[in-house]
């Protein structure tokens, strides 16, 4: 029997994250930004499977067979256009095996959560530092604890830069700034890292209270930025901090296991 190949796609806020599977096995993860207008309206005027393969995947292309693609969405409007391809299962909150999750729960979160427990065990916390930085975690009865949701790091610059007539939008430092500033741009990367930081220790010092022992797994684009500031600043918290590109990719790769496919 031939080996299923399949795609993940995550929309995230800021972009696409995409990752190519074997079976069970991630063979390779990459990010795109949100498709152009035009993409988007050739894609919808797509009639057909031949269509589809005719004028987005292939031109000239006859026989292609389209992978399944499994996709999770925090962006509703972003997920209407994919809803016209023709092998799609979106994974929606009623399917992750957790207890205890509220309605508006961002799948991506489930998802990063069930990945982390499935891959370390729970309890687990999940700090996801995307456009949005979440924390979010489960008891060992993959019951959800709770969590938190504050803005991610480019988007505090942002909207620091963009709401004021005097602050410039300041790129994210790639080492720790100085704390005590003496300029401008230093000052609000100051504010900004120093205050997350704590925020974020705050919030892993009281789970593990609470739970000792707990995996703490790290994830999303800011991942490798906040684990070095972590490793100048709290280099002990930073020890214990389980670093992960994939883990929203770990929870799709659950969903689809537990497919039986
Ligand atoms: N090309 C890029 N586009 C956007 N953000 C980027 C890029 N490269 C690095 N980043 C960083 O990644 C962060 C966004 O993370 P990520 O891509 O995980 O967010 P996202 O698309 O909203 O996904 P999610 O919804 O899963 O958090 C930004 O704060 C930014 O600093
Ligand atoms: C918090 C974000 C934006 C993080 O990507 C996403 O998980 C989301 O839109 N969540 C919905 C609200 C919630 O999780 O409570
Ligand atoms: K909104």
């Amino acid at each position: 029997m031939s080996k299923s190949h399949w795609l993940a796609l995550m929309i995230g806020n800021s972009r696409l994250h995409w990752a190519w599977f074997i079976e069970e096995v991630l063979q390779f993860a990459w990010d795109t930004e949100y498709l152009p207008v035009s993409v988007v309206q050739n894609l919808a005027s797509c009639q057909n499977i031949t269509d589809f393969s005719r004028k987005i995947l292939a031109p000239g292309a006859i026989n292609i067979t389209l992978p399944p693609i499994y996709l999770a969405s925090v962006v509703p409007q972003a997920t209407i256009i994919w809803q016209t391809y023709p092998n799609l299962h979106e994974i929606t909150l009623d399917q992750v095996p957790l207890q205890g999750v509220y309605p508006t729960l961002g799948i991506d979160r489930a998802l990063a959560l069930w990945g982390a427990g499935a891959t370390w065990g729970f309890p687990a916390l999940v700090i996801d530092a995307g456009t949005a930085l979440t924390f979010t975690g489960a008891n060992s009865d993959r019951t959800l604890v709770g969590g938190a949701i504050l803005p991610g790091v480019r988007l505090q610059f942002q909207s620091l830069g963009e709401r004021t007539a005097a602050l410039p939008v300041v790129s994210t430092p790639k080492s720790l700034p100085p704390r005590w500033a003496l300029n401008t741009p230093e000052s609000i990367q100051s504010g900004v890292i120093y205050t997350l930081m704590a925020g974020i220790k705050d919030f892993v010092c009281d789970w593990w209270q609470a739970f000792p022992r707990s995996c703490v797994a790290i994830t999303g684009g800011d991942r490798a930025l906040l684990l070095n500031y972590f490793q100048a600043q709290y280099p002990d918290i930073a020890a214990k901090l389980t670093s992960e590109p994939h883990l929203i990719f770990q929870g799709i790769r659950c969903y689809w296991v537990s497919r039986g496919e």
